[in-house]
């Protein structure tokens, strides 16, 4: 049996060795020479949390609100796709996930799942990821489908009229 992971990043060394090359080579690579992947880890490292002694701790609350909605943490799941590709439940279990930490999923636009199937999954809140097609009416539908299915925020992705070249699924064709 696999051991539990004691450190978060030891997951991704799990996923190396569960999933085909070419899934994690999606999940984990950046475009061209990765830059800002680097960097955003790199960010991360900056953050120093800075421990505060003889203070009360008796009731800490990181509880946020979003849109007016109530998270238990400033700390939602951004919209990636195909989770299929990692597991047979896809964004369904991804849904229930947010839902038991009481957070917000963002459903990608490029689900492996159903919008009727990641609603039906959980109670919780949940945000719609969308392109700007230049058939509008496209957007409209998407749009009119995820407000009748319970979804509360639109989540506009505006930074791909081109794509990043992702060197590694290219290679991977
Ligand atoms: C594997 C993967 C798939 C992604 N799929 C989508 C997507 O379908 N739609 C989208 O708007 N953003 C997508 N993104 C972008 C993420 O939502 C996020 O903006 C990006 O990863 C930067 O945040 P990070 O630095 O926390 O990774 C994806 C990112 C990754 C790594």
């Amino acid at each position: 049996m696999v051991s539990e992971p004691v450190n978060v990043n030891e997951f991704q060394e799990l996923a190396r060795g569960v999933l085909p090359k070419m899934y994690y080579d999606f999940y984990t690579g950046g475009a061209e020479d990765q830059h800002t992947l680097k960097q955003n880890v790199e960010a991360f490292q900056r953050i120093m949390l800075r421990p505060r002694v003889l203070v009360d701790v008796s009731r800490i609350d990181m509880a946020t609100t979003l849109l007016g909605f109530k998270i238990s943490a400033p700390i939602m799941i951004a919209p990636t796709a195909m989770h299929q590709l990692a597991h047979p439940e896809g964004e369904v279990a991804t849904a229930r996930a947010a839902a038991a930490c009481n957070t917000i999923m963002v459903l990608s636009f490029s689900s492996t799942c159903t919008i009727e199937e990641v609603a039906a999954s959980c109670n919780a809140v949940r945000f719609f990821q969308l392109y700007v097609f230049k058939r509008r009416e496209v957007s409209a539908q998407l749009v009119q489908r995820a407000e009748r299915n319970g979804f509360k925020a639109i989540v506009l992705t505006i930074d791909t009229p081109r794509l990043g070249r992702r060197e590694a699924d290219i290679r991977n064709k």
